[in-house]
């Protein structure tokens, strides 16, 4: 980090008022000391690589210039991972300097985050004996190649078709359709040779549902597509510019029967096809990722707020008072509440992230036991999690942008390819509402256990606790805002039960109730996470090892979560919990009362999430606080001030205003 010296005053004099030590705050967010330092350390090497830093804004570059500079830097950077890797006899610390690299999303993203993982989860260990060592090695580029033109949500109606040719031992890959060609696969525009196929397996003209398929698609010394593989780019989008999303189809392509991934289901030599334990364990990458995705919503929100909480320690703008200098924007309330809300929603994110990573190695053990019993409660915790936080995240990123005024729509503020980034995340893996849905299901079933007084899983218990507490008075606390969550959550898991039912009765069958309640069951699916969000956060600050002063703050940033979302959700409590409308008047003092004792330790908190001016990339969020002089300086990098007069004067404007003396 840059030194206080340079510093502008304001910063200078916030950080001077932090009430606790900021490393301590460090050192807890990413688990410890020897986590920070080796994190940094890591960081360190990176951005020494001198090759890695642009000549000029990735904005200034064309489509295809971003993207080759883009592989070009993911080369470097996997040379210094290798390298990290073969000094330290291990694998670098999570971190987030990819950002500071590649700016956007690495060409390599899905060959890291699902091509290997695949491999690994799917496989069997022959087959991770043959291909691990190569993908990981990076002898062979891979993606995950399973959302089609026609097909994304509904994975069963994906219309890739991989037929045994038991003559020659192979599968035949086709896409029969244009709806079936593959259309989104991160990577497989111009960078991967190898993929795994999401395809329908027929055998004997019979339909077995879909498996993972490895298929290399380029010749890995020219890089031409190999005969029978129809592959490109789909172009611009909102974000991922340097992700190089590809559509792919194959003709009549042969591909051994080694190529199936076989850790679940099998397909024998002579085509006999051994089915699995489970057939959703099919979709297990995409449960890693959903994990992983709370995780990153941590990290773009803490990105945001950090730009817009130093910007607005800096930026002054108007007067509370009239007889006062102009006020720090962060002094007025409105922006307190605009960004505190990211500063906690991260640590929140950070904390439902620790606990469902436990959830998920608890389950990946009981698996390679064959025991199944908890993998509902992993997909639908995973499935709903992901869901709310990629969309809260977004709303955050973007509320952090518009907090930032004008200079918050600059590109180089970083926050509008921050937003586009981010809100993606909605959609990929698995779009929002289906998840929702999906967690849904579970929910009905919990519920209908619960009428029969069945135990229930931990995460959706409460359910239980709420049909006997539903008549206890609430409780203006933390803990009993929990429960009053737990209580709308039963409420919607109990309504949305209720309007099927009605249906039902009315002689509707049970997937036309479900559409027809479909928009309360997404409703029961949000207030479950929101329930699950606040219990995980709340339980993860009353257990933290932070010193008192530490403890204080996190339990405000803590409680300040669980009072924006009361009042955000007010109507819903005053539905299903007993709140009155005096305790919500309470609580609206109560969170006024937050923002104003966060306030003096708004920047300790951001700078708590330790993210380095490479990372944050942006004019307005660097540690100096120099916002003016950096904004100027991005200026003068525009290619239009490179030259005094632009070429068009003379071609367009000049010859313009000549023709209108005429
Ligand atoms: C050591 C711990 C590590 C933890 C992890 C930590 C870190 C992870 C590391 C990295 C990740 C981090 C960051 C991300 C990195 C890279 C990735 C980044 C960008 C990715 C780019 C994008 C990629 C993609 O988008 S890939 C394509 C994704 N596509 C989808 O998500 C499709 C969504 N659709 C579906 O999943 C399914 O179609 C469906 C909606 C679930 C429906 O399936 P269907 O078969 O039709 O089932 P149903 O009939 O509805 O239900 C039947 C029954 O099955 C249950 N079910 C469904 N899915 C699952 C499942 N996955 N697991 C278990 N059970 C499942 C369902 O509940 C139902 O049960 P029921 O009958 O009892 O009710
Ligand atoms: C940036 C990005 C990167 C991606 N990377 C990859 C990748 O690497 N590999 C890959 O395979 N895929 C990838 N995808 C594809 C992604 O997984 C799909 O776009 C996603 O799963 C959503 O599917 P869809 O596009 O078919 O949406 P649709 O299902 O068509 O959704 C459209 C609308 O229909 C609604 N809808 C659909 N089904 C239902 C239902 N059953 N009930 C109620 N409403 C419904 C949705 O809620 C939504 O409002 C990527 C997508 C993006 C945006």
């Amino acid at each position: 980090m840059s030194t206080e010296t340079k510093c502008n005053p304001d910063l200078v004099r916030e950080r001077a008022k932090c009430t606790f030590d900021v490393n301590e705050l460090i050192n807890l967010f990413y688990g410890s000391e020897k986590a920070t330092k080796e994190r940094r350390h890591f960081e360190d090497a990176v951005l020494a690589v001198k090759e890695l830093k642009d000549a000029i804004p990735e904005e200034y570059l064309s489509h295809k210039e971003r993207y080759e500079n883009g592989v070009r830097k993911a080369t470097i950077l996997r040379d210094v991972y290798r390298d990290y890797k073969a000094k330290h006899n291990r694998d670098p610390p999570p971190n987030q300097i990819t950002k500071a690299v590649i700016k956007d999303i690495s060409p390599f993203l899905l060959h890291n985050g699902m091509f290997v993982p695949t491999i690994a989860g799917q496989g069997t260990p022959e087959q991770q004996a043959e291909w691990l060592p190569k993908a990981e090695s990076m002898q062979i580029i891979g993606t995950y190649a399973q959302t089609e033109l026609g097909h994304g949500s509904f994975i069963r109606g994906l219309e890739t078709i991989a037929t045994y040719d038991p003559k020659t031992e192979e599968f035949v890959l086709n896409n029969p359709t244009l709806t079936s060609f593959k259309w989104w696969p991160g990577g497989l525009g111009s960078t991967v040779n190898h993929c795994v196929v999401v395809a329908q397996l027929y055998i004997n003209g019979k339909s077995h549902g879909i498996h993972p398929f490895i298929a290399q698609i380029r010749d890995l010394d020219t890089h031409k597509p190999l005969p029978g593989v129809k592959v490109g780019e789909i172009g611009p989008k909102m974000g991922f510019q340097t992700a190089n999303n590809g559509f792919l189809g194959f003709d009549n392509f042969r591909i051994p029967r080694k190529n199936m991934l076989m850790k679940n289901a099998q397909v024998l030599k002579d085509g006999t096809f051994v089915k699995g334990i489970n057939e959703k364990l099919t979709y297990g990458t995409m449960v890693m990722v959903r994990v992983g995705i709370v995780g990153d919503c941590s990290f773009y929100a803490a990105l945001a707020a950090t730009i817009a909480v130093r910007y607005s320690a800096v930026r002054h703008q108007s007067h509370i008072k009239a007889s006062e200098p102009e006020a720090q924007i962060l002094d007025y309330l409105t922006q307190q509440h605009k960004l505190f809300i990211a500063v906690a929603s991260s640590h929140v994110y950070r904390n439902a992230y620790l606990w469902m990573e436990k959830m998920y190695t608890n389950v990946m053990k009981e698996l390679s036991q064959d025991k199944q019993d908890n993998l509902p409660e992993l997909h639908a915790t995973a499935c709903c999690l992901k869901a709310v936080c990629s969309r809260d995240a977004g709303s955050l990123v973007e509320e952090c942008r518009l907090a930032c005024g004008g200079h918050g729509y600059m590109a180089s503020s970083n926050l509008p390819l921050t937003y586009g980034v981010t809100i993606a995340a909605v959609t990929y893996e698995g779009e929002r509402t289906v998840l929702l849905l999906q967690t849904a299901r579970y929910l009905m079933k919990a519920w209908m256990a619960a009428l029969k007084g069945k135990v229930l899983s931990p995460s959706v218990s409460y359910l239980l606790n709420s049909l006997k507490e539903s008549k206890k008075p609430w409780q203006n606390t933390p803990e009993g805002i929990v429960k009053g969550f737990q209580h709308v959550s039963f409420g919607k898991v109990k309504a949305a039960y209720e309007t099927i039912q009605k249906y039902m009765k009315q002689g509707k069958d049970y997937e036309d109730a479900w559409n027809l309640a479909s928009v309360q069951l997404v409703k029961a699916s949000e207030a479950h996470s929101r329930a699950i969000l606040c219990e995980v956060s709340w339980e993860a600050v009353c257990s933290s090892s932070a010193s008192p002063n530490l403890s204080r703050v996190l339990q405000q940033l803590a409680q300040l979560y669980l009072t924006y979302w009361t009042l955000e959700t007010s109507g819903d409590l005053l539905l299903y919990s007993n709140i009155t409308k005096d305790d919500l008047i309470i609580l609206r003092d109560k969170y006024e009362e937050l923002l104003v004792a966060i306030r003096p330790n708004a920047v300790g908190l951001v700078d708590g999430f330790d993210l380095r001016d490479e990372i944050l990339n942006s004019t307005l969020g660097s540690y100096d606080g120099r916002v003016y002089e950096r904004l100027m300086e991005e200026a003068l990098k525009s290619p239009l001030n490179q030259e005094t007069v632009n070429s068009s004067f003379h071609k367009y404007l000049k010859p313009m205003m000549e023709k209108a003396k005429l």
